[in-house]
């Protein structure tokens, strides 16, 4: 993040006051050319450099209006994926976690499972110190050999809980859903940075990997009597290209890091994700935009559930800054080509240490 944001940009497009310019054009070679469209890119280069974190609404809400920074949204349609599924995937999330423990450690996530499955409170360590949340963790399947001899610790299949019973198919619906939205935002950051429309497909994210993680936040008189720590997450950057995150309506926990080091919360609003910026777009965008550090701390009494979808470049790919963003930076090269796939190899690895 470049400035002091002390809030997180809401995407608001053109009479129509959210992304759906985007949508409605993302196959259409000249979509740059469309004024809604334009108008969306612009909103996007400027919340990336900004903050790194932006909203996306996702409600249909006729003339509902609320205030943020200014803008008034009025008559908002859909990002794509129906506010119900958006609603029912917190719920499973919430059931699942709601059993004992014996019942979830029956998926349980290990180095021979490919890090897929449960984890519990504390498992997850965030640089060194136990973060105070449990999640099922979820990757792209990889097959054995399939990348080579990198790709080995995340071979596997997902681990998935039979109870709640609907729950393996809700979420492989979700997951595909979040893929086609994710791959459209995409084409809207491709633009903001100067590249052309599929600049972020073919090699670079044309086969995009994914990352997925139901994850609850218990809250703080769940009887945790973990003392030392009451870091939901410990802050940190997201691996890969753009994350959305699926976060409990009436909870604010998540925390965002601006220039000066103020953390700013990220507000739940109703019927929108919260977007963000990962390392691989760093790289890409030569450092124009960041992938901006954040935090979870639920202070709340509630158990908060976040589910998160990482969308990520193709595992195999060698991510560098982009010809156009080195331009557009004062020429100079400032990261060196990394493998996706080993990037994301090296941080699982660290956050499961035994
Ligand atoms: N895949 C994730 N974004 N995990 C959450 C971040 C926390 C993780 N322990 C880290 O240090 O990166
Ligand atoms: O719980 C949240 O709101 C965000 C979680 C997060 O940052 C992550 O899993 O990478
Ligand atoms: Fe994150």
């Amino acid at each position: 993040m470049a400035t002091d944001f002390k809030s997180i940009p809401l995407i608001v497009a053109f009479h129509g006051a959210d992304i759906s310019p985007l949508l409605a054009n993302w196959d259409d070679p000249n979509m740059a050319e469309d004024k809604g469209v334009a108008e969306v890119v612009r909103q996007l280069d400027q919340a990336c450099r900004e903050a790194g974190f932006f909203y996306v609404i996702s409600l249909t809400i006729s003339s509902a209006s609320f205030s943020i920074r200014q803008c008034i949204v009025i008559k908002q349609k859909g990002h794509g994926i129906p506010d119900s599924l958006v609603k029912e995937v917190r719920s499973v999330t919430r059931k699942f976690f709601d059993l004992p423990y014996e019942e979830k450690t029956k998926i349980k996530l290990s180095a021979a499972t490919g890090y897929r499955g449960y984890q519990r409170v504390g498992e997850n360590i965030t640089k060194g110190i136990p973060d105070m949340h449990e999640a099922i963790d979820c990757y792209r399947e990889v097959k054995q050999g399939m990348y080579g001899a990198f790709s080995n610790p995340l071979e596997g299949c997902n681990e998935w809980p039979t109870n709640p019973p609907n729950f393996r198919h809700l979420m492989e619906v979700y997951i595909s859903l979040c893929t086609d939205l994710s791959r459209k935002i995409m084409r809207g950051i491709a633009l903001a940075l100067g590249g052309s429309v599929d600049e972020l497909e073919g090699k670079r994210a044309g086969d995009p990997f994914w990352v997925f993680r139901i994850i609850g936040y218990p809250g703080v008189s769940c009887g945790h009597d973990m003392a030392n720590s009451d870091i939901g997450c410990g802050a940190h950057t997201d691996y890969g290209l753009l994350t959305l995150v699926n976060q409990d309506d009436d909870i604010t926990a998540l925390q965002v890091r601006n220039l000066s080091g103020e953390w700013i919360s990220a507000v739940p609003i109703p019927g929108t994700f919260v977007c963000n910026i990962g390392d691989m777009l760093k790289i890409l965008s030569n450092g124009l935009y960041e992938s901006t550090l954040h935090r979870v701390i639920n202070k709340s009494p509630k158990y908060r559930v976040c589910v998160a979808y990482f969308y990520e470049p193709n595992f195999n790919a060698a991510i560098e800054p982009l010809d156009v963003c080195i331009e557009n930076s004062g020429g100079t090269k400032k990261f060196e080509a990394a493998v996706y796939g080993k990037h994301l190899v090296s941080k699982i690895l660290t956050n499961f240490v035994d």
